[in-house]
């Protein structure tokens, strides 16, 4: 093999960059053409669509590195081979083997999971390092796996990007994803897997990668059916939103749990007790009883006319008819069909009895004609009325929930002033979970291929059972931290959450090397972890930079204003965090000394709206999943009140740094933050 040095591997890049401008060139020129050739409209449609997407997803590839390692292979199938791995192929000359291979390809795996005692038939890996505007190729760092070298966090390259600053959205990881997150990554399709991690262990990158791989490898079926990923709000999915179009994938739906349940505006709000009620599973069981109350049973026989002639139905016929629908457990809106479909059917011998043909066009007479029967013994119903029903009415929910919810129960999810139709009612995001359990009753929505949901140990029971789904005939990745869970019904271990999504035999795998927090910051929060109870692994962090200053001050103001300025000298994003109401004042108190901040509300960093300010505020209750290089957290004791799960709520806001906390408090800092002597100091 020729070619090691420095110098051919930046004439390699530049070939690599004119291929991939020819790459574009090519697809534009596509579309051009593909609109001129296509023959009918729908063809043209569809090969205009395929080829718009491709090159969108060429041109939407960022200016970044063609590729980031490279394989020579001693041995084996691909022996005496050298390949660049890259985000994306790039096409050689024709006949040619590509001159980057996309990561996502099989053989690529080998560079992600080789090692010194596994070499994999390679004899060299080599990474490359790269600097910033204007990307230029810096160096590289060769292991001879073949004899037995491997770097592994000796690696200055793979230490200098865990370790870089954060500015801006989050990035992808294709360069650095570990042995252990490429198992998850590139587990397969029908695979349901579950993740446990401590806070930036990588569970989001790896649940984005897992996207991003599917659709690579498993593309037809998956542009049919669909990647969906759920997050906890829109500022997590800013944050993320550009990982997978840096990636090449465009189109993946991504939204909360909310968003994807709302069938129209959400006015409502309840109070923790009702909204208990309402995410407990054991209305999925109220739900359904209070539908199929709604079938009768046949009063007497039918009688149908047909010009001068009646049918008739005999009501023993009409129960079984009913009974045998009711029996099949279809969804609700295929039992009204059978009801109608099989009462026709007897209609039909009759009538084929009698000598008369019943084609078509009397099918749909006597379907019109029994409407009647059907609304009475199997009425057609909206989901809304069902639960509005419910909500709005004590004696119904009596009866529905009878030997399910106790009176306090009823009474804590009943309206107090019903709406005067369910059309007016002002629903909440919780009413929305219920409304969508009804409308699974009544009609099964279509399954996507996959769906991955992040921080999902928040999820409610009816929430899981809203994406199980969604999800009956895919595969799902959950992400979570028992640790984490913030809502008052947040898992207390992963089994009843899988079973409620549908995969009660998903893989439970844990994650135990953070990416994110420093050393220092990783042994406060693992204090606080002992006072959470959670069931969970310890971690280790793969960082040893960083740093924790933990102050008292007499003015918190005065304290958070000198600490942002000081973090302003240092590169990289900068958040301030604290409860809600607190925040506000800190927040004015920044603006009011010349310091820009920037709201959650506000676009994305790194969008063509986003604002120049270099510090976010964040609410305590809005910081999951987010990360910023410096934090400032204030006054943690209000963070551990404001909520019942307060502590693990501090627990999620102490470990968004990357490089630096400050953690500022006027009043005495939580006892299970504190080291032991001081949390102890009399050590009795
Ligand atoms: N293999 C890796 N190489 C480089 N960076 C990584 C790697 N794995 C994770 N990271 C980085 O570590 C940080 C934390 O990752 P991520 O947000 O996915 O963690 P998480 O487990 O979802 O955290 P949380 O539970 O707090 O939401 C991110 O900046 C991510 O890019």
């Amino acid at each position: 093999m020729t070619g090691t040095g420095l110098d051919d591997e930046r004439a390699y890049l530049a070939e690599c960059r004119t291929a991939l401008l020819r790459m574009i060139d090519g697809a534009r020129l596509n579309v051009v053409i593909g609109e001129r050739v296509a023959g009918d409209r729908y063809s043209a449609e569809r090969l205009g669509r395929h080829l718009k997407s491709l090159a969108k997803e060429l041109s939407e590839e960022p200016d970044g590195p063609p590729f980031f390692g490279r394989l020579d292979f001693g041995s084996g199938e691909h022996r005496g081979q050298r390949y660049y791995i890259g985000r994306r192929h790039v096409s050689g000359d024709t006949g040619q083997q590509p001159m980057v291979i996309d990561w996502r390809a099989p053989v690529s795996r080998v560079f992600y999971r080789a090692s010194a005692r596994d070499p994999q038939d390679i004899t060299v890996r080599r990474r490359f390092g790269w600097s910033k505007e204007p990307i230029t190729l810096t160096g590289f760092e060769d292991e001879h796996l073949d004899r037995g070298q491997e770097l592994g966090t000796a690696s200055r390259i793979m230490t200098a990007e865990i370790e870089r600053p954060r500015v801006g959205p989050m990035r992808d990881i294709v360069a650095t994803i570990q042995p252990e997150q490429d198992e998850l990554v590139r587990a397969e399709l029908d695979e349901s897997i579950c993740v446990q991690g401590a806070p930036g262990t990588g569970k989001t990158a790896v649940g984005l990668h897992r996207a991003a791989y599917l659709l690579y490898t498993h593309r037809r079926r998956l542009s049919r059916t669909g990647v969906l990923i759920l997050g906890p709000n829109q500022a997590f999915l800013g944050y993320i939103s550009a990982v997978l179009p840096a990636l090449g994938e465009v189109d993946v739906e991504q939204t909360t749990v909310d968003r994807l349940l709302a069938r129209g505006p959400l006015q409502g709000a309840d109070g923790e007790e009702a909204a208990v009620v309402k995410h407990d599973v054991r209305m999925a069981a109220v739900l359904r009883r209070a539908l199929y109350e709604r079938v009768g049973a046949p009063t007497g026989p039918l009688s149908v006319p047909d010009g001068s002639y009646h049918w008739r139905v005999r009501e023993e016929e009409l129960r079984s008819i009913v009974e045998g629908a009711r029996r099949e457990a279809t969804p609700y809106g295929v039992g009204r069909e059978r009801v109608l479909s099989r009462t026709v059917a007897v209609l039909q011998r009759q009538a084929e009895a009698r000598g008369q043909t019943a084609n078509a066009v009397w099918t749909r007479k006597m379907s019109r004609a029994v409407t009647g029967f059907l609304d009475e013994v199997w009425p057609a119903v909206r989901p809304q009325e069902v639960v509005a029903g419910l909500l709005g009415d004590p004696v119904a929910l009596a009866r529905a929930a009878e030997g399910i919810l106790t009176p306090g129960e009823q009474s804590a999810i009943l309206w107090a002033r019903p709406p005067r139709s369910f059309k007016s009612a002002r629903w909440s995001a919780a009413d929305a979970v219920l409304i969508d359990e009804v409308a699974g009753l009544l009609e099964r929505p279509p399954s996507y291929g996959h769906v991955i949901v992040d921080e999902a140990q928040d999820l409610s029971a009816m929430q899981c059972r809203a994406i199980a789904r969604r999800s009956e005939h895919g595969s799902i990745t959950v992400l979570g931290d028992l640790a984490q869970g913030t809502t008052p019904w947040a898992a207390g271990g992963w089994s009843d959450h899988l079973a409620h999504l549908g995969k009660p035999r998903a893989e439970l795998i844990a994650l135990t090397v953070g990416f994110r927090v420093p050393a220092a910051v990783v042994a406060m929060a693992n204090r606080l972890l002992e006072a959470l109870a959670a069931d969970v692994p310890r971690t280790r962090s793969f960082r040893t930079d960083g740093r924790l200053r933990v102050r008292e001050t007499p003015d918190l103001a005065d304290a958070v204003v000198a600490a942002v300025r000081d973090a302003l000298d240092h590169e990289g994003s900068i958040a301030v965090m604290a409860a809600d109401g607190t925040l506000e004042k800190l927040t004015a108190a920044m603006r009011d000394r010349g310091i820009a901040v920037a709201t959650l509300d506000d676009p994305a960093p790194g969008s063509a709206h986003a604002t120049a300010a270099r510090v976010t505020a964040v609410p305590a209750t809005m910081a999951k999943g987010l990360e910023y290089d410096h934090v400032v957290v204030a006054e943690p004791a209000e963070i551990v009140e404001a909520e019942t799960r307060g502590l693990n709520r501090l627990y999620v806001v102490l470990t968004r740094a990357v490089s630096r906390l400050d953690v500022l408090h006027s009043r005495p800092l939580p006892v299970q933050i504190l080291p032991p002597v001081e949390a102890n100091p009399t050590g009795t």
